[in-house]
């Protein structure tokens, strides 16, 4: 079996607000394997993207160790990419130009700006360009394009350096459910056809179900890992699948201990408790 390429080791994070410490993360541990795609679910404030966006390098953690391939994460890196559920394209540049923005940066940062690179990088966001279907669209901008088409460009993008990691926080939150299945067959098809491991977050346990090799479910206060579930289907995935009894189950047993860590159900006790104590 291959070797993690993360390992996250008794991971904790704290925030120190001025009212309060917030524990977002507590005693987190988790391998990726290359080319997983795990998907995390759990109630609000479990800790889901706090975890993507330290994997990002865009927050540090508090306590434990995130290694990389070994080595420590120390910030940001081509290796790692990340698409949110708001698109973030810049709305100056047409689509073709949002394509290659992060791979120029990195030819200037690399100060290796030979013609051969530069060709590479056309034929790469060609080819991105392709795969998302966006090919009569090279020349719009963004805000001639629907919300599920500029959620193909920001993926298009985060693909262009070849990223070793793909943390995709709620990239499909804001499409209504018909784009989002298509989404969810074309972000199989990247997966498949990139070999990049995929870290996805989501409120939505049929889409981790269907997407997910594994799936993560987090609870809250504090934010841990609550338990990790194998996606019984094959790697080539169809829509009908949803409708199979074993992904119901599945689906069932997910969205039940969702509900069992959310504290949601406590909520709701105390609540009736105090409604009953005002009537009598
Ligand atoms: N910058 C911050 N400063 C203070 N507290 C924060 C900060 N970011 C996150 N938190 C807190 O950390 C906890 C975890 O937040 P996080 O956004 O990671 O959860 P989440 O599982 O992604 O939630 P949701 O599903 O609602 O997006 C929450 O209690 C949140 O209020």
């Amino acid at each position: 079996m291959d070797q993690p390429c993360i390992r996250i080791r008794d991971v904790g994070k704290t925030f120190e607000t001025r009212e309060q410490s917030i524990q977002a993360l507590s005693e987190v541990n988790l391998d990726v394997r290359p080319n997983e795609f795990i998907t995390f679910v759990g109630a609000s404030g479990c800790g889901k993207s706090t975890l993507l966006r330290i994997l990002a390098g865009l927050e540090t953690h508090s306590s434990g160790e995130i290694l990389l391939h070994d080595e420590p994460i120390d910030g940001p890196g081509v290796d790692r990419a990340m698409v949110f559920q708001h698109y973030s394209l810049y709305p100056w540049l047409t689509v073709m130009q949002n394509i290659r923005f992060c791979r120029q940066l990195k030819v200037i940062s690399d100060t290796v700006y030979s013609q051969s690179d530069v060709e590479t990088a056309s034929g790469r966001a060609d080819a991105l360009l392709s795969l998302m279907g966006l090919q009569p669209f090279a020349d719009a901008y963004p805000s001639q394009l629907s919300g599920g088409m500029q959620q193909r460009v920001a993926i298009a993008r985060a693909l262009m350096p070849r990223p070793d990691i793909m943390l995709m926080d709620e990239p499909f939150g804001a499409l209504d459910a018909q784009t989002r299945e298509v989404m969810h067959d074309l972000i199989r098809h990247v997966h498949r056809l990139e070999k990049s491991t995929i870290l996805f977050v989501t409120h939505d346990v049929e889409e981790a179900i269907y997407l997910g090799s594994r799936i993560v479910l987090m609870a809250p206060r504090p934010g841990r890992i609550d338990s990790i579930y194998e996606v019984p289907l094959p790697t080539e995935r169809h829509q009908d699948m949803k409708l199979e009894p074993e992904f119901i189950r599945l689906k069932r047993e997910i969205l039940s201990r969702i509900r069992e860590t959310s504290g949601v159900q406590t909520d709701l006790e105390q609540l009736q408790r105090l409604t009953r104590g005002a009537q009598a």
